[in-house]
């Protein structure tokens, strides 16, 4: 599978007043199936909007998106569910929507730690929780390209804690290609295999680099490195 190809030579937005709001400029990425990338960058330097284009949402730019697989699951910082429709309905709308036989969204939703709320409205649900169906719902798509937008934002230190344990053990497992967005190191250099760093507005590609092993354990390692990309 040749990997996914991500060309944006520009992308601007357009203002209510004054000329677009140049955004994104000059980012050329490749994700290898199966790779775990961490965008990193100051706030506002146009990381969701990487996301955006990488995944189909936004085609306003100037540039192209290859291979981009057909199976794609994200979530996003605001979680999306649909709130008048149970958990499980969520899980099962998006899997017929990509053409898959139904899912199990019982054992999905366990897999979250959410065992026993299928028949809950989102509603019902604190930030964490949300976030964690979110995720289970992004599962049941089977995805070939994970898209999390700061997966650990805003959640108390447990509920991030088992969202992190949770991806750790998935992303280890090495078939879905996986782009994180993060202002925190530590995440990066826990769960991803290299680092994509974007320059402030508009966002340009400073570094790329693989994850050194030994940042794993101390996340030290990969600030070091990026101070010296
Ligand atoms: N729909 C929109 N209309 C106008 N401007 C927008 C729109 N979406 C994003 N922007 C602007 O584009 C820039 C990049 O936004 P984006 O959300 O991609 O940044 P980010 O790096 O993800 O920020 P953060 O880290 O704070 O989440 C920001 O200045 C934002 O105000």
């Amino acid at each position: 599978m040749p990997p996914l190809e991500l060309r944006i030579r520009r992308k601007a937005q357009p203002r209510a007043e004054g000329p677009p709001l140049e955004v994104l400029r000059d980012v050329a990425l490749d994700f290898p199936t199966g790779s775990v990338t961490a965008v990193l960058g100051p706030s506002g330097c146009g990381k969701t909007t990487l996301l955006r284009i990488l995944t189909g949402l936004d085609t306003a730019f100037e540039g192209s998106v290859h291979h981009r697989p057909r199976r794609i699951g994200m979530v996003f910082q605001e979680p999306r569910l649909l709130p008048w429709r149970s958990l499980a309905d969520n899980l099962r709308m998006v899997a017929a929507a990509a053409g898959l036989p139904p899912p199990r969204p019982e054992a999905l939703l366990e897999r979250v730690g959410l065992e026993g709320w299928a028949t809950r409205l989102p509603g019902e649900l604190s930030l964490g929780m949300a976030r964690r169906a979110a995720l289970a719902r992004a599962l049941a798509v089977q995805p070939e390209l994970l898209v999390l937008d700061e997966p650990f934002a805003s959640l108390d230190s447990e509920s991030a804690g088992r969202i992190r344990a949770l991806l750790a053990e998935l992303l280890a497992e090495g078939r879905t290609t996986t782009v994180l967005v993060t202002h925190a190191l530590e995440d990066a250099a826990e769960l991803a295999g290299r680092v994509a760093v974007l320059t402030a507005r508009p966002g340009t590609l400073s570094a790329l680099l693989d994850v050194p092993p030994a940042a794993r354990r101390e996340p030290a390692v990969l600030r070091a490195a990026l101070v010296q990309a």
